[in-house]
């Protein structure tokens, strides 16, 4: 047993050592993590199979690794599936209607169809939120910050599993409705609809971004 699994052992209890609940790790050399890092892609057609609860589980331990200023863990993660997905989507009608009633707009059948189904686009959501703790030397916006790289990390750890995702908010994320039915108060967020899935499509190769622009060295 090496001291990776040693290590992995004592984390998880009994539960299977890391290396029997996944079936293949990335590569690990850096040229090849980075290149898998950098393969990844946001999918939006996602299917059947879906990650297991222990696969789910795997991927929200590395989120819950991300540098969190001290120690709040301001995220968690509800995982929603099969029939519980109507339910959220009831929640997003909810709110599709209230923020129409608060704007003075209508909502059209459309309109209430599209909130409802937007959870049945893939085959189970994990949403991420963050609970905002009250700290004097850790503001919201680095909660929310920790939150959304606990996000990269999830979305990351779901993918070396074999699954697709994407990141998903829209101007609902954060209604009364949406907030009430993840049980999060008015002053935290709705941070990330994660869809999970298998891809029927391979995910497309991304263009070589131009780094230059957007980064000044000094010395
Ligand atoms: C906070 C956040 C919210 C997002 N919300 C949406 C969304 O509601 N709908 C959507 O199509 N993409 C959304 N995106 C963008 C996708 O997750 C994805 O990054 C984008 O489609 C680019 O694809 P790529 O990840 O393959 O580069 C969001 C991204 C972030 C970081």
């Amino acid at each position: 047993m090496t001291a990776f699994d040693e290590n992995d052992k004592a984390k998880n209890g009994n539960k299977l050592p890391l290396k029997d609940r996944i079936t293949e790790y990335p590569p690990l050399s850096a040229e090849a993590l980075i290149g898998w890092i950098n393969s990844r892609r946001s999918m939006g057609n996602l299917d059947t199979p879906a990650p297991t609860r222990d696969q789910i589980e795997t991927a929200i331990e590395c989120a819950a690794t991300v540098p969190d200023h001290k120690k709040l863990s301001p995220w968690r993660f509800i995982v929603t599936q099969g029939d519980a997905r109507h339910d959220l989507g009831r929640a997003l009608v909810d709110a599709a209607q209230a923020k129409a009633v608060r704007e003075g707009e209508d909502l059209s059948d459309k309109d209430i169809k599209k909130a409802q189904t937007m959870p049945l686009r893939a085959p189970l959501i994990i949403t991420v939120v963050t609970k905002i703790q009250a700290h004097k030397k850790v503001p919201p916006f680095e909660q929310l910050l920790s939150t959304g790289a606990a996000v990269q990390n999830l979305i990351l750890a779901l993918k070396a599993q074999g699954f697709s995702t994407v990141w998903r908010t829209g101007l609902l994320c954060n209604e009364p409705a949406v907030k009430a039915y993840f049980d999060v108060g008015p002053d935290d967020y709705v941070t990330a609809f994660v869809y999970t899935g298998t891809s029927p499509k391979d995910e497309p190769t991304r263009k070589p971004i131009d780094i230059e622009p957007l980064v000044r060295f000094e010395s």
